[in-house]
């Protein structure tokens, strides 16, 4: 059965998410299929499109974004209103929380139980300053776990929540996708859409796309399931390497089919949004 809508918190105890407009939660089925990446770029592009962009990141035993954002190290302040994200950018377009932060060394493994992890994901929520935000972006852990819940139970209240599924076409799978579809519904999310990752390569001298593994079987399985297929973003060495070095692949690479395929994804979501999510 779906999940009854919460009554919504009125706008003068939203907090820390009173001037955030929209939420999206990046979801994924199976482990390692691009759900950082897609999270990443979709935040680089939003910020193209002239969106003031958060990320948190509550994959916790995971958190690749400061690495793919060149903010390893840095160090988040507390300020009287809660924590203050990390900026990106000098134009503070972009801020990100991620527990790679709170740790003393960036590859320290997060060995905690259920009852911490929730706590401190809903600590993100209710005390992270993002100020100003037209897009949160939430980075989540492989599959629905207790890292999901919590996010969902904190967040729901604020605002309509919007979930972008990624699968990739190895990983393509009606259960995984069916699973990920249901919790969505329990649990009240809008789906915006799937995005297959990791679809055929681009190539770097000609730009040609070749099929590597099978092409299209995310948009088969949007068909099959009744959700709206968003795109396909090809495996793009560039696209590795900028994430590898933590540099701007939209800025830099805007030739490149990946940078096609993402900006095209970014103005599909836009749209979902808001007519989804407002
Ligand atoms: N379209 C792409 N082109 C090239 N490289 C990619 C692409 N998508 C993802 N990658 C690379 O694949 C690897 C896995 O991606 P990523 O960390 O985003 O996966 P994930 O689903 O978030 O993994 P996890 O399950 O650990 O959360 C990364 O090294 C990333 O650089
Ligand atoms: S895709 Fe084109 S440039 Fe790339 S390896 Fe093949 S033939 Fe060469």
């Amino acid at each position: 059965m779906a999940a009854a809508s919460p009554a919504r918190v009125p706008p003068a105890e939203l907090g820390n998410l009173a001037g955030v407009r929209h939420i999206i939660l990046v979801l994924s089925g199976k482990g390692g299929v691009g759900k950082s990446t897609i999270a990443t770029e979709l935040a680089l592009a939003l910020r193209h499109r002239g969106k003031k962009v958060g990320i948190l990141d509550v994959d916790l035993c995971g958190p690749s974004i400061p690495r793919m954002l060149h903010a390893q190290g840095r160090a988040v302040h507390q300020c009287s209103g809660g924590w203050v994200p990390v900026f990106v950018d000098q134009e503070q377009s972009i801020s990100l929380m991620s527990v790679g932060f709170l740790l003393e060394k960036p590859d320290e493994a997060v060995v905690w139980r259920g009852p911490k992890k929730n706590a401190l994901i809903k600590q993100f929520v209710s005390d992270v300053a993002w100020g100003e935000l037209d897009y949160l972006v939430v980075d989540t852990p492989p599959g629905t776990s207790d890292e999901h819940m919590a996010a969902v139970e904190a967040l729901r209240p604020c605002r309509p929540l919007g979930a972008l599924l990624v699968t990739t076409p190895q990983a393509v799978s009606v259960g995984d996708v069916r699973r990920e579809l249901t919790f969505c519904r329990k649990t009240g999310l809008q789906v915006l859409g799937v995005v297959e990752n990791m679809s055929g390569f681009a190539c770097p001298h000609c730009a040609e796309c070749t099929n590597v593994f099978s092409r299209g079987g995310g948009e088969e399985l949007a068909l099959l399931t009744g959700v709206p297929f968003l795109g396909s973003v090809p495996l793009d060495p560039e696209l590795t390497r900028s994430l590898e070095e933590g540099r701007d692949f939209i800025q830099e690479f805007p030739k490149s089919p990946a940078f096609s395929a993402l900006i095209s994804i970014t103005q599909k979501i836009l749209d979902r949004t808001s007519t989804l999510l407002s």
